[in-house]
């Protein structure tokens, strides 16, 4: 490990996946995800029991049903109920949609400390599974438009969980590797582990589908490897682009998508004019607005295409002016500007958005001379302005005791005028509101260091808590570790009958090496044993030091054949160690689970530990 390293020694571990999983850092989808997953995986599924599973999910049915209603959606006349909605949209995209936005949900909810570049994470896989969708969803491509999206939404779970591990080292990781490959070889360097081998994994632990498992593994490989012509391949290929070309879609940078879409096409051997691309670029960003609208800070992710508003960047306080009749704006522009305000001037409510993303505009001030109900879409718009804090809304109204202007202070409007107030009434009230803003900013600036402070406190706490877990020596797990790992299999063992093994390690006459070859040379001998275990156990296995000379493997789902089978493996490499203390030999006792017989891992344990002690009392000069 180097030196630019971000994560302590101690913690780049062969066994860091079990520790991230004993520590409950995975993301994790909820369980009505996952009901529909297993349910749709079914030859004849049941259109009413996926309904019922999604009705007992509030948040979902509505997801659903505003997803089947969305503009530019399939054409027809509006869905009210949940199995229309599953039958307009598709069964598996409803199934990838609940468990990419569970995930999401559960980030959010968990308040991850570093929650911004978990969400832009979210965000690009999100805009990777709209990109493919898009991309397959015609009937030349022999792949399903709905697994790609499932596949792209969950290609990069394994980045969520190291990012919810290892907040702020893992962004700053992030930012430095924007190539996938490189990424990868500095998480294995850096970590121990990289994001692929998690995000496999999961989707395993999940029963996600193999072959669209393979296809997501591919997607990752070499540029090489991602060649052919078989459905995984396809699938590879496609996911590949969506990720590389998701930036794009995200910023909506039109030319880019453009180029993209080109690339991308050609790449499934569809040809394109370019009188047709235009009209795609416009409707994949259609799609994106949709489904992006269902992640959190969608808004601001399109800062950096805010149409440049042509002005210098400046830190004076602008004014927006929107609707404005130009006579008066003339008068109030240079009253305003005397006192040091920007002027900015939109005709409609509806251009107002382009300039919310303009961080100097402090005041919104809105011209309403025709009372007016407000629509749905104005309604919504204006409660995206007045949910900035940092922002103030004024709007001039011809009469101040019409319902219109009651509406429009119970929607958000910090102040509501008569379109006849006179210029220094108005800056006065402006001067008022602004000092509302300082302290809002100030609030702010204040927010944002005490996060940062309370991400790195989070950050120290988990780093000694994972210490607190490992032991010093060997770096394996220590004994507190095994028992929260065993607690968490033996639901498994109870729940599912499924499994479990344990075996006991005692070194033998290791008082002896000590003895004869000193402590450090003892020390060694230790260490040399750690690795026998680390290389010889499988991955989703635990390898511990209990203490002294004696080591435990816990094997999930491991039965005698193989625990005997790892007994004589680990006995017959030991024996093999060149060490100064010359070769190690072990006793090995096992057990498996059985929950008829067994209440807790601990007698699990017991019955390992007997089998151990008599293996050594029956050892040849003892008894
Ligand atoms: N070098 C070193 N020795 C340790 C450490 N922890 C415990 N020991 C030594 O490990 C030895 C364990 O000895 P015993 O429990 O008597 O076992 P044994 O000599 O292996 O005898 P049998 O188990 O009957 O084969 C003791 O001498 C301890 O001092 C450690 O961290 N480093």
């Amino acid at each position: 490990m180097n030196d630019e390293s971000v994560v302590p020694d101690t913690l780049a571990e062969d066994s860091l996946l079990l520790q991230i999983r004993a520590l409950g850092h995975l993301p994790s989808p909820s369980s009505t995800a996952l009901r529909l997953y297993a349910l749709i995986q079914s030859e004849d599924v049941d259109l009413h029991k996926v309904a019922e599973v999604i009705k007992r999910d509030v948040a979902l049915t509505v997801r659903l049903i505003r997803m089947a209603n969305r503009p530019g959606g399939t054409p027809g006349r509006p869905v009210a109920s949940v199995e229309e909605g599953l039958m307009r949209i598709g069964l598996k995209t409803v199934a990838g949609l609940a468990v990419g936005l569970s995930v999401i949900d559960d980030a959010v909810a968990s308040s991850a400390p570093d929650a911004s570049a978990y969400l832009a994470l979210c965000r690009h896989s999100l805009a990777a599974a709209v990109l493919a969708e898009w991309m397959c969803d015609r009937p030349e491509i022999p792949v399903s438009a709905a697994d790609l999206f499932t596949c792209a939404l969950l290609a990069r779970i394994g980045q969520l969980a190291l990012l919810r591990f290892y907040p702020e080292p893992y962004s700053v990781l992030l930012r430095l590797n924007q190539n996938t490959h490189e990424l990868l070889d500095a998480e294995r360097e850096q970590l121990g582990i990289d994001h692929q081998a998690i995000t496999l994994a999961l989707l395993q632990e999940w029963g996600f589908p193999d072959p669209l498992t393979e296809a997501i593994r591919i997607s990752e490989a070499e540029p090489e490897l991602r060649v052919g012509n078989d459905r995984s391949h396809v699938m590879a290929q496609i996911l590949n682009f969506a990720w590389e070309a998701a930036p794009a879609l995200i910023s909506r940078h039109t030319e880019k998508i453009n180029g993209y879409l080109e690339h991308g096409l050609a790449l499934l051997g569809q040809s394109v004019s370019t009188e047709e691309l235009p009209g795609m670029v416009e409707d994949i960003i259609g799609h994106w607005q949709e489904w992006g609208s269902h992640t959190p800070g969608h808004d601001s992710s399109n800062k950096d295409i805010a149409p440049n508003s042509g002005e210098a960047e400046s830190v004076t306080t602008r004014l927006l002016l929107v609707g404005v009749p130009l006579a008066i704006r003339q008068s109030w522009e240079s009253t305003f500007a005397g006192r040091g305000y920007g002027v900015l001037n939109v005709d409609s409510w509806g251009a107002v958005t382009t300039q919310m993303t303009n961080e100097s505009v402090g005041f919104l001030i809105i011209w309403q001379d025709e009372p007016h109900i407000l629509g749905e879409q104005e309604k919504r718009l204006f409660e995206s302005w007045t949910g900035e804090e940092q922002r103030a809304i004024v709007v001039l109204v011809p009469e101040l005791n019409a319902p219109f202007a009651q509406e429009l202070l119970e929607i958000g409007a910090d102040i509501v005028l008569p379109c006849t107030v006179s210029v220094p009434l108005l800056g006065a009230q402006l001067a008022r509101l602004e000092g509302k803003l300082v302290v809002a900013r100030n609030l702010e600036a204040e927010r944002s260091t005490h996060r940062k402070l309370l991400s790195e406190l989070v950050l120290t706490t988990r780093k000694l808590h994972l210490q607190t877990l490992t032991d010093p020596l060997t770096g394996l797990a220590n004994r507190r570790m095994a028992e929260a790992f065993l607690k968490r299999h033996w639901f498994q063992v109870e729940r599912r009958n499924l499994p479990l093994g344990v075996l006991i390690i005692d070194l033998d006459d290791f008082k002896r090496i000590n003895d004869k070859f000193g402590h450090d040379a003892g020390d060694a001998a230790l260490r040399a044993f750690a690795t026998v275990l680390k290389e010889n156990v499988r991955q989703e296995d635990l390898a511990v030091r209990l203490g002294g000379d004696e080591f435990l493997v816990v094997c999930p789902l491991a039965q005698v054949s193989n625990l005997e089978y790892l007994r004589k493996r680990l006995i017959e490499v030991a024996r093999q160690l060149t060490l100064e203390t010359g070769p190690l030999s072990c006793s090995i006792g096992f057990a498996e689970s059985d929950r008829n017989t067994m209440k807790s891992p601990s007698e699990l344990l017991k019955q390992a530990d007997e089998h151990l002690m008599r293996l050594k009392r029956n050892r040849p000069g003892k008894g």
